[in-house]
């Protein structure tokens, strides 16, 4: 059986990643998410262990000794990491798995799964991202500065993925990366080791 594919899905704050994930959810239900944990304040209408672990700093740092996290990073503040053994189990099981996380963690997630699939989002513009992220409401001024500054980071950082797509319009946004993931379900080298098998005896037989 083949392995899952392992999704990253990365892209600055406010530029839509967890409104694609919602809207993904939806059309591809087969298709797991990884939830991560955190140190940041539940948003309201966030619940624990659907949107995030809800962690204190000593709980987030315990997990990091026990090798729990296949990865973390700190943002603005903050400790984000994903769960390891859900990542890997679901993989092994043949389930596809999408990881939403900001570029460092994405590059660490590289070095251990080269064989990932690594997807920018990015903002129509610098200016629709800012409007983004102030419209949602859920951050102070303050934060909003420190994220616009860090956005502009992230996406020097571009370099490192297989694929760039604009999040102009959600729907086609969507299908873009539905397209994606069907071009690298046909990857030619997720069937050579299946087809090494295959020589003149086995034709035979068929
Ligand atoms: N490295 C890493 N980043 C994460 C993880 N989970 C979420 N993030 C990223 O942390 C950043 C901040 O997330 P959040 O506070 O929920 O804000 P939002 O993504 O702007 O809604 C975003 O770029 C997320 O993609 C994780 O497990 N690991
Ligand atoms: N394609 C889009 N066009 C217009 N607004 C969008 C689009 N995608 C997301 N948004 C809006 O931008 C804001 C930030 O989206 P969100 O999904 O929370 O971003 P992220 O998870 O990347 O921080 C939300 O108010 C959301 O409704």
């Amino acid at each position: 059986m083949n392995k899952g594919l392992l999704l990253v899905l990365s892209g600055p704050s406010g530029v839509g990643k967890g409104t694609v994930c919602s809207v993904l959810r939806k059309k591809l239900p087969e298709l797991v998410y990884s939830v991560s944990a955190t140190t940041r304040a539940p948003r309201q209408g966030e619940v624990n262990g659907v949107n995030y672990f809800f962690k204190s700093r000593e709980q987030f740092e315990d997990m990091i000794a026990r090798d729990a996290l296949l990865e973390h990073a700190e943002y603005v503040g903050n400790y984000y990491g994903t769960p390891r053994e859900f990542v890997e189990r679901t993989i092994a099981e043949g389930k596809d798995i999408i990881l939403e996380i900001e570029v460092q963690g994405a590059l660490k997630v590289k070095e251990k799964f080269p064989e990932g699939v690594f997807i920018f989002l990015l903002p129509p513009s610098l200016d629709e991202l800012k409007q983004r992220i102030t419209g949602r409401g859920t951050e102070s001024q303050d934060i909003i500065n420190h994220r616009m500054s860090v956005a502009v980071e992230e996406m020097n950082l571009i370099q490192h993925y297989d694929y760039a797509v604009v999040n102009d319009e959600i729907d086609l946004t969507c299908k873009r990366i539905e397209s994606i993931i069907i071009a690298e379900h046909c990857r030619k080298d997720r069937f050579l080791e299946e087809l090494s098998h295959l020589n003149a005896a086995t034709i035979e037989k068929a």
